[in-house]
């Protein structure tokens, strides 16, 4: 056995040692040059291996890689796969949900299933908010037999592998980097996830062998700066006040490419504030919530002249209603081989509420279901990418979607709220130790 001494290359490079066995003065020379030497080249090859590792690091925190080592694959998971996604009765529809695990993704998972369709689920659990609420609504798809599969829309080998092992009539594209005012801490983020992980979806779609119909999120941002009410579908959206909306807008022209060349069915939802149970902690209802119960302050913003900001908040349950309608009227795709047959059905839709309440408006309805006041910081509206207030005209959901959205913020606020105290262990307002 060698021992220690005798290791040329010792781990920690600070600790070389010399072999004092030999005293030649000749060999004592030739070691010093050979020790100091191989020492620089142990001290080089640590600061290069250092080096690399940093910034692979980077790389790896910066472009979301981690999503992409996520393990899948095998003759199991093939399996439930499969499982996931068989309708019942077969005539039914077999939808691919990504971003299964966040908010609108769970709900809309849910009732797809509740109906008999086959559902499989994408997301990438990214810590844009609590993973472990993320994690949470995968148990309770799971529950209902829906299988999430981990990982990113980046991750085009994940993507045709589903698409191979499964024949999916629809896509519902709910996976995306949310959120006004976090663009300006993270851009990046959302050209990753908005921008090219859609454009590698479209790709897997329009090569599909029959290609699936495309039902996606588009945002109520994308009116941007438009005064116009209440905001139509036909209004202006080349006035984006913020990255995110900037990214939604550019996903409908790059959706409608998809659709003029390759034949996807498209349809675009621009969602208005969506509120509810098991929502968006990063959200002013949920955040405000949060810190009410915990005696903290909350701010709210103001807009120009001390005018209030408002909000069409629609409720997940419209919502939910809206996407369902959304995919059972989309039309087929046309195209196969790269090419399309002949136009396939391209559409836009608001999924509103119809009746914007002011933020001040919101605290109030908050303070009454929690029993508790809010200590309240009003302050002007950062220039952030917020816009002052949102409406939505609804006719053509109406007509074309029977979309009808039937509960007022009171009611939906209600059950938020009741949902938030039972997630959160909070008994008659205290939390439950
Ligand atoms: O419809 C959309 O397309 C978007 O809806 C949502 O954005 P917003 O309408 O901005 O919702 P939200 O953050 O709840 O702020 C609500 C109000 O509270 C105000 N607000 C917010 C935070 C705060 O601390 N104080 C405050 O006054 C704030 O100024 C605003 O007036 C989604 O997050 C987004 O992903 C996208 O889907």
């Amino acid at each position: 056995m060698p021992s220690l001494e005798d290791d040329p290359f010792p781990s920690t490079p600070g600790k070389f040692k010399i072999d004092h066995r030999n005293h030649h003065p000749m060999n004592r020379h030739f070691h010093r040059c050979f020790s100091s030497t191989s020492t620089l080249f142990l001290w080089a090859l640590f600061l290069i291996a250092l080096t690399a590792s940093y910034i692979s690091f980077q790389s790896f925190v910066d472009s979301g890689s981690r999503y992409l080592t996520a393990s899948w694959g095998g003759i199991q998971w093939e399996k439930q796969l499969r499982n996931s996604a068989l309708p019942h009765p077969p005539s039914s529809l077999s939808v691919l949900v990504t971003g299964a695990a966040g908010f609108v993704g769970t709900h809309v998972s849910l009732a797809l299933k509740k109906r008999g369709d086959g559902v499989v689920g994408l997301d990438n659990f990214n810590s844009y908010y609590d993973p472990s609420l993320k994690k949470a609504r995968k148990s309770l798809l799971s529950n209902h037999g829906i299988f999430v599969v981990e990982g990113d829309l980046n991750d085009v080998g994940l993507l045709q592998k589903l698409f191979d092992v499964v024949v999916f009539t629809h896509v519902m594209h709910l996976a995306a980097q949310a959120g006004v005012r976090y663009a300006m801490e993270n851009p990046n983020s959302y050209v990753r996830s908005n921008i090219a992980g859609l454009v590698n979806l479209l790709e897997v779609c329009k090569s599909a062998n029959p290609q699936p119909a495309v039902v996606w999120a588009s945002s109520s941002s994308v009116y941007g700066l438009n005064e116009k009410v209440p905001f139509s579908e036909s209004d202006r959206t080349d006035q984006p006040a913020s990255l995110y909306a900037a990214t939604k807008k550019a996903g409908e022209e790059i959706t409608h490419t998809y659709n003029h060349i390759y034949g996807l069915s498209i349809t675009g939802l621009r969602f208005f504030t969506v509120y509810g149970p098991w929502g968006r902690p990063d959200m002013a209802y949920f955040s405000f919530t949060r810190n009410i119960l915990q005696g903290k302050p909350i701010t709210v913003y103001r807009g120009k002249n001390r005018v209030d900001l408002a909000r069409d908040f629609t409720y997940i349950d419209d919502i939910v209603k809206g996407c369902l309608g959304s995919l059972d009227t989309s039309g087929k795709s046309t195209g196969s081989g790269g090419k399309k047959k002949r136009a396939a059905p391209y559409r836009i839709f608001n999924l509103g509420n119809t009746s914007p309440v002011t933020v001040p408006t919101l605290v109030s309805i908050l303070e009454k279901h929690l029993k508790v006041k809010a200590k309240k910081k009003v302050v002007e509206m950062p220039g952030n990418g917020d816009v002052p207030f949102t409406h939505a005209n609804i006719s053509s959901a109406r007509s074309q979607l029977g979309y009808k959205p039937t509960t007022d913020l009171q009611t939906g606020l209600k059950k938020f709220v009741k949902w938030y105290l039972s997630y959160y262990g909070y008994n008659h307002g205290k939390p439950v130790n």
